[in-house]
């Protein structure tokens, strides 16, 4: 664990890469090989909640897993946060087995819950992380009052958490995953249980969070217009068993320009219906398990789609 305070991710996506030894180019921020988690059901066949899936994310890329209830997102996103084991297959962060980056605090989490301790208050539950991997108490001030300048709680920071609406409570958890500037963010619908117009607040908030830190994220969501706003690529999973269907590219450039005024953008409704189009189409006769006139896709970076 270090106790340099630097902006997560350096300047060069990938550049400032957890261990340090790999070179960073050609690592991917998470590699996600042939993975399957089968559940045991008692005496049944077991639950597949996810079968076969690969999918690489680029160091500094924004990443959204979508699809049905059940498909296995979470299944997806704890496995790399080695909350849990695949049953075959391997997963990589950074180059590195998951359980190692987990020891290592290569990345931060937030979830739906903010999961604060009340007797804390923002500061306090920012530096908490740091408190416990040891950092002294002046380095931990000054990281957890640029966080919260981040994410614009400077007014707040002796607040407790019940003092705090649940987009402020959001925020101070996604501050708290970055006290450590992980160069990776895992991210349950944290702004599932918020109302429409603070979750595009805390929306527009996490573009600008990830313009100037250059984390990767992968981000859970069942919104389609969460999913494209935010999103390099937009993953759409399917159940039963748990599978890639396919991996739309959003192609609204980086997250630095990215502003209020995208959700009115053409290119925006266009992945929007695409995305749509995935989820709610029936699947043709092909065989292909992708809706009628639907062209499997490739992404970019050597992503397995299926
Ligand atoms: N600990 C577990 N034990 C048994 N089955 C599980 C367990 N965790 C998940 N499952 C099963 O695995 C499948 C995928 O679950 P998962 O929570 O990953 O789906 P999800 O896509 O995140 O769903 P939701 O959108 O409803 O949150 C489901 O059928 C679920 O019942």
């Amino acid at each position: 664990m270090t106790d340099t305070l630097n902006v997560p991710g350096g300047d060069v996506p990938g550049g400032d890469v957890p261990g340090g030894d790999v070179p960073a180019v050609d690592v991917p921020a998470v590699n996600v090989h042939g993975v399957s988690r089968i559940f045991a059901a008692g005496k049944g066949p077991g639950v597949t909640a996810l079968d076969d899936v690969s999918l690489d994310v680029a160091p500094g890329e924004f990443v959204s897993l979508i699809g049905p209830s059940g498909c296995g997102k979470s299944t997806l996103l704890r496995l790399i946060a080695d909350l849990d084991v695949p049953t075959s297959g391997s997963i990589e962060v950074f180059g590195k087995p998951a359980r190692q980056a987990r020891i290592d605090q290569d990345y931060g989490i937030a979830f739906q819950q903010a999961g604060l301790l009340p007797w804390r208050t923002v500061a306090g539950n920012i530096e908490l992380p740091l408190e416990l991997h040891g950092v002294g108490k002046a380095a931990r001030r000054g990281r957890a009052a640029e966080l919260i300048a981040l994410v614009g709680l400077s007014d707040f920071a002796a607040h407790y958490p019940d003092q705090l609406s649940g987009g402020m409570q959001q925020r101070v958890a996604i501050a708290r995953a970055l006290a450590e500037s992980p160069s990776l963010l895992l991210m349950d619908e944290p702004f599932g249980a918020l109302d429409e117009m603070t979750r595009e607040r805390m929306q527009n908030e996490l573009v600008r969070i990830c313009a100037e830190t250059q984390a990767a994220v992968v981000f859970v969501t069942h919104s389609i217009p969460e999913a494209v706003f935010l999103s390099n690529r937009v993953v759409v999973l399917e159940p039963r068993p748990g599978r890639i269907r396919s991996i739309v590219g959003v192609g609204l450039g980086d997250m630095s320009g990215r502003g209020e005024d995208l959700r009115e953008d053409e290119g925006f409704f266009r992945s929007l219906s695409e995305v749509r189009d995935l989820l709610h189409g029936d699947p043709d006769s092909s065989g292909t398990g992708l809706p009628t006139g639907v062209v499997p896709k490739t992404g970019a970076r050597g992503v397995e789609t299926r």
